[in-house]
């Protein structure tokens, strides 16, 4: 069913279906790098979709808080809870062979400080994850710190950070005139504090593209144009599950949401007709 989009040589590519490396680790993504090998990320919060973009070749899948809104039908990412994501996380990991999955933590469960973020993301890694990502720069260093001083490796997300859009005024890019050198200086500071890697949100193109250069560990663009080494949407923006108003950065790949709409009308229709079930699904005597 899937082609694979390998050229066949020896080397261990990250991303497609050859599956060359059996399980993605971060010095594989760092490796990539290295190469100027691109890589895509997708979140994923359940079983079927973990195991179709595991066996599509996707070398990281998030478990991320838009579970708040894609998942359990908030409108933004602040309702949701470390008790609401743990088993979206269990499920994700249960169903992924070869895909590093990396744990979203949800708003007011490392803010705190070092001591609440080692706590949380202590939790998400017996849950299975093999790596969490928080929001913040220069203002998170020290839970970034902590936590990979504990042996758990951070995937630092800086730009536009939705956990604290009420500071920031809104659904805006960052990295523009005078917040250019604040986004620079916060992928930085996350760098520099032990991430792994660095999603970068709603970043004008130039600002992620210099990030980029400057940084030994993968930036994960959203939003950030196509200077970035990976880059990162959401299932159902991609997929085209949610129907609801696209952000620019959204390439819409499928349109799953008619697909299911249609099944259902059929199903519906037929159950009306009496023509389901037929001889086929009905047990004999
Ligand atoms: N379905 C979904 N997709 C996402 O990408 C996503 C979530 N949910 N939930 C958590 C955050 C929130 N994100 C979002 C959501 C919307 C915009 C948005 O509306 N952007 C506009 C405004 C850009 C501007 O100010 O110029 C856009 O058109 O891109 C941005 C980031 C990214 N994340
Ligand atoms: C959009 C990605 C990077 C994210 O943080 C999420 O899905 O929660």
């Amino acid at each position: 069913m899937l082609t694979s989009t390998n050229s066949g040589d020896d080397v261990p590519t990250l991303y497609g279906p050859g599956k060359k490396i059996s399980r993605i680790r971060t010095r594989h993504l760092l490796e990539a790098k290295e190469r100027g090998e691109k890589w895509p990320m997708l979140t994923s919060y359940d079983q079927y979709t973990a195991r179709l973009f595991d066996e599509a070749g996707i070398p990281v899948l998030l478990v991320g808080d838009s579970a708040a809104n894609n998942v359990y039908g908030y409108e933004t990412s602040l309702p949701v809870t470390t008790e609401e994501l743990l088993p979206l996380v269990k499920a994700v990991v249960r169903s992924t062979q070869r895909a590093l999955v990396v744990a979203d933590l949800p708003f007011g469960s490392y803010e705190a400080g070092p001591e609440q973020a080692l706590a949380t993301a202590v939790g998400f890694m017996k849950a299975g994850a093999t790596a969490v990502k928080l929001e913040g720069g220069q203002r998170m260093v020290e839970q970034i710190r902590a936590l990979t001083n504990a042996g758990i490796p951070v995937m630092g997300h800086v730009g536009f950070t939705p956990q604290s859009e009420h500071v920031v005024g809104g659904y805006r890019v960052q990295g523009r005139d005078t917040q250019a050198q604040a986004v620079v200086a916060d992928a930085h500071a996350v760098y520099e504090a032990g991430a792994f890697s660095v999603v970068l949100e709603m970043v004008t193109a130039p600002v992620a593209e210099q990030v980029t250069k400057e940084l030994p560990i993968p930036t994960i663009g959203i939003g950030a144009g196509p200077g970035t080494d990976a880059q990162v949407l959401v299932w159902q923006d991609m997929a085209g599950l949610n129907q609801g108003r696209k952000p620019r950065f959204v390439k819409r790949y499928a349109n799953v949401a008619e697909v299911i709409q249609q099944a259902a009308q059929d199903f519906a229709d037929e159950v009306k007709g009496g023509t389901f079930p037929a001889q086929e699904h009905t047990f004999d005597s």
